[in-house]
Formats: C-alpha cells, structure tokens, sequence
C-alpha cells in the first residue's frame, strides 16, 4: 500500500521534507519555501501554558452506570434517572504542585477530574484523592499554592515556604496528615479513591433540596508507596501511574470505581456538629453513610495525548439540572476560577474542542454567543446572534430555574463561625492509625520538616499537630530535636 502523500498545513501536497529550498547548493533559505516556514513556525508554536497547578496528568475514557433506582428521589439529573443508563465519561488524575515533566510518584494530593457527557449538559466533578482540603477560602489559594511552587529567588522547592504557611494555616493541619500519611504516595491511579471533597446540592423534581458529597471507591483498592518506594519509582520510572493507566487499558483492563453520595437533609446543616461546607472536614460516615448511585469504569485510551488530556478542561461550574453549588466558599472561588483559566489556557471557545464539547446534548450548544479565537463549529451559522429575536433561536425555559434559597446577614469578609475545631479530626485520623502507619506518618513529616531551617518555623508547624494529638506533638518534637516545652508554649501562647 502507498503511503498517503504528505502535506502543509493548508493541504498542499508535499514533495521533499528532508531539503529546505535554496539558491543554489549553498546558497541561503528561500522565503517562498512556505513547507519550511509552516512547519517551523508551527512547532515555534507547540506549546501551550501549562496547567498553573496539577500540571501532570493522565487521562482515559469510559462510562458511568446506574445500578439504582433510588437516585431519581434525591437528584433530577436526567443521566441519574434509570437503572442500566450509561453516560458517556473522561478522567483526567494528576498531581498538584509539580510542573508537567515532574514524577507521579511524588507526595502530592492526586487530581481526580471526571466529565460527564450528559444529555443535558457537561457535569464535571473536579475532585481529589482525598475527601479534605488544606483551607477552605478561596483567596488563600494562590499563596498556598506559592508555597508547593520555586522559591523566587533560588529557583528550588522550599521546605521553609511550605511549613511557614501551613503553620499559620490551622485548618490545613487535616489534610496535611492525610498527605504525609501512607495516602499522600498512592501506587497508581486505579490504586486511590476519588471525592468531591465539597458538598454539593442535589435537587429533586419536586424541588426538594439536599447536600451530598461525592465519593469514588476503587474497586482495585487503595495500594500505596512507601516513602523509600516512592522516592525509588521516581528516580526509575517519573511517568509509572500515567504508563500503568495507559497499558492497563491497553491490555484489556477496565479500572473501576463505585460512585456514591452521602446524603444530608438539607435542613440538617445547620444543626451538624461540624460546618459541612467546611472543605477541611468529613462528615462521618456513620452520620451519614455511603449510599451508591454508579458506578465509574475506564475502558479506552486516548488516541492524542494533547488532543485529549492536555486539552481537557474540567470546571466545577459545568452541572446539569439538580445539581447545584452548596455555600462552600472553596467551591464558590472555584466556579469562577476554572473557566477563567481555560479561556487563558485554551481560548476563550475552549468548549468546542472536542474533548470538551458537551456532544451527548441533542441538536448541539444552541446560544448567541459568537466569535473569539477559534470558533470552529461552524458559529452559529446565519441563525440570529441575540436575544430576544422573531426568528426562532433558542429560548430559555424557566422550568430550568435553579433552587431558590434564603441569605441573610452583613457582606464583609468574615470567617466561618460553625463549631469549628481544626484539630479533632486530624487527631482522631492519627489515633485511628495502626502503630506502623504512625511511625511512617512521623518519618514522612520528619523528613520534609528536616529542611526547614528556621527553628519558629519548624515549633509553630509542630504546634498544630501537638494541639491535634499530644503523643504526635511529642513524636515530632523528637524526631526533629525539638524542645517538647517549646512547642507548648507556643500552642498556649498562639491559640491558632
Ligand atoms: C479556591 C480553590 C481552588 C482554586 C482557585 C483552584 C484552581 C485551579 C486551577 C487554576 C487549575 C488549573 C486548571 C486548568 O488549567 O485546566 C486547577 C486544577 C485542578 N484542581 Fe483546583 N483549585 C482550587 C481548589 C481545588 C480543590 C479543593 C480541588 C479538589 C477537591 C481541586 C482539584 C483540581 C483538579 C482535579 C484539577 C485538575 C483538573 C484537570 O485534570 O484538568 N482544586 N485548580
């Protein structure tokens, strides 16, 4: 068979692609050698920004299932409303904090981001491998991530960066023990669990609101690093989980995961013993426990690696009829900050990319929005571009109206004022830990507050773990040299 015959970019058949056009055998590059100029200044420009955060990543196709009638009772979302119905999905895992050629086993929270191509719209849940997160306003946001990232000046990461903010940062203190926990090196990405981590309203057809949060159970199970194992898989394999996801798949593999809610009447958040849009908590399982609404299975491979993955651009402000935003101020910063950056990232038609596009809806996106970079969909054609108009373009429909809800209250900048006790739960996590996990624990902390080189530093971050749990406090204190009596000073001095 021949091969097809290779072309420029504006389809013209090529007839050399190893010679640049010259006058004469030595002599200097032609400008009418357009095969040259398309093809350098096309690479010139390749590369797009990377990700400001969970920059590296690995992405795979798949399905949702419903394996139950009840949901409908709780959530209207049509792709939710009958047992046996299948959404079409694409998962995008990563880490946090490292550029896009970092390793995939460092300790690093893991993204875990899934649309869903609905028939009424994209949902997308942007979640992490872990059911916490480290502050739960959003204009903490860049400088926590500041920290993770170089130092200004030395170009390096920064254990005192780091530690100086997580130890002004008290809420934080619970996930950071699920990160120095055996959790914060999983194997793979089939290996780990998936949550919201926020809550979400679910609205029924009647109208009738409740909070959820989201949790995806693997069904392989959680396997982790080890510290040692995971420094050793960086230096020989950076790319392990993206290549295990990949081959899996490629084998025949179907990595899967059980999707369920924990439900709370709506009524109920206000009375819970913690503020329940409060992302650096739980709620407990036996308050409220996991109810199965799907289940979640990757079964293909992207074909184009920046097609699809690098391309993919998930928003927690993609949801569908019935599910709804909760009061969550993470969330809430959220909603805006993610598209925002796909409009710098990808241009301002970002949706059109193929990856993106919401294609299960019938008869496609129908809106007056027109132009910008990159509007390949044909724009809408020669159909009306506004609203109202006599010509029969799309109309709203109130029956689309989101639940109503009451605020009340003076708008200033003010802190959650629930009973909000940021050491109990990180302190009832260590205690749950068998006597080998709590030594790893400590050696993981050790280890990384080892770098810090200022010694305030290193007591106010410790002073967050002693006022979680006493023998914690001492462990590290220990670990790191630290005078015991220091670290109570400052906890009874600081109040953090
Ligand atoms: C106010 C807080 C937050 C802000 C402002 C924020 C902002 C961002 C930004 C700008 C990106 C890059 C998106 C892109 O370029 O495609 C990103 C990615 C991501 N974030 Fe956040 N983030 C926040 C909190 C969180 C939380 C709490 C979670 C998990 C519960 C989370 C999970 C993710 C995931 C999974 C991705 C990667 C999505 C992908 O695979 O493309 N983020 N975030």
């Amino acid at each position: 068979m021949s091969a097809p015959v290779l072309t420029t970019s504006s389809g013209s058949p090529i007839d050399n692609n190893l010679n640049s056009m010259t006058a004469g055998v030595n002599g200097p590059i032609l400008i009418q050698d357009f095969t040259l100029i398309d093809k350098l200044a096309h690479f010139d420009r390749e590369r797009i920004p990377e990700r400001v955060v969970h920059a590296k990543g690995a992405g795979a196709h798949g399905y949702f299932e419903v394996p139950s009638s009840d949901v409908p009772k709780w959530c209207k979302a049509k792709f939710l409303n009958k047992v046996g119905k299948r959404t079409p999905i694409f998962t995008r895992f990563s880490t946090v904090g490292g550029e896009k050629g970092s390793s995939d086993s460092e300790r690093d929270p893991r993204g875990f981001a899934v649309k869903f191509y609905t028939e009424e719209g994209n949902f997308d849940m942007v979640g992490n491998n872990t059911p916490v997160f480290f502050i739960r306003d959003p204009s903490k946001f860049p400088d926590f991530i500041h920290t993770q990232k170089r130092n200004p000046q030395t170009n390096c990461k920064d254990p005192n960066m780091f530690w100086d903010f997580l130890g002004q940062t008290p809420e934080s203190t619970h996930q950071v023990s699920i990160l120095f926990s055996d959790r914060g090196t999983p194997k793979s990405y089939r290996h780990m669990h998936g949550f919201s981590s926020h809550t979400l309203k679910f609205v029924n057809a009647q109208g009738k609101p409740y909070w959820v949060k989201l949790h995806f159970t693997s069904e392989t199970g959680i396997q982790n690093y080890t510290a040692e194992e995971a420094a050793k898989m960086s230096m020989n394999d950076p790319d392990s989980a993206t290549r295990d996801l990949f081959e899996t798949i490629a084998k025949g593999g179907e990595p899967a995961w059980k999707v369920s809610i924990q439900l709370m009447e709506f009524e109920d958040a206000l009375k819970y013993r913690f503020n329940p849009f409060d992302v650096t908590k739980i709620w407990s399982h036996k308050d409220y426990p996991l109810i199965q609404i799907g289940r979640m299975v990757l079964n293909r491979n992207p074909e184009n690696y920046f097609a699809e993955v690098e391309q993919a651009a998930f928003s927690p402000s993609h949801m569908v009829p019935g599910i709804e935003p909760s009061p969550d101020k993470m969330l809430q910063g959220r909603l805006f900050s993610y598209p925002d950056t796909h409009r710098h990232r990808l241009g301002v038609n970002y949706q059109q990319i193929p990856v993106n596009c919401p294609f299960a809806v019938k008869g496609g996106v129908k809106n007056y929005q027109r132009d910008g970079f990159m509007a390949v969909n044909g724009n809408g054609g020669k159909g009306p571009n506004y609203q109202p108009n006599s010509f029969g373009g799309p109309e709203p429909h109130p029956e689309f109206a989101q639940h109503k809800f009451d605020v009340s209250g003076f708008a200033a900048r003010q802190p959650y004022n629930h009973p909000n006790d940021d050491f109990v739960q990180p302190g009832d996590l260590y205690r749950l830990m068998s006597e080998d996990a709590k030594s790893r624990f400590v050696s993981n902390l050790v280890g990384h507050m080892s770098g810090v080189t200022i010694k305030e530093i290193q007591v106010r971050a410790v002073s967050n773990f002693y006022k979680a749990d006493k023998d914690l406090g001492a462990r590290l204190c220990k670990g790191l040299g630290i005078d015991v009596n220091d670290v109570i000073k400052f906890a009874a001095r600081s109040n953090l």
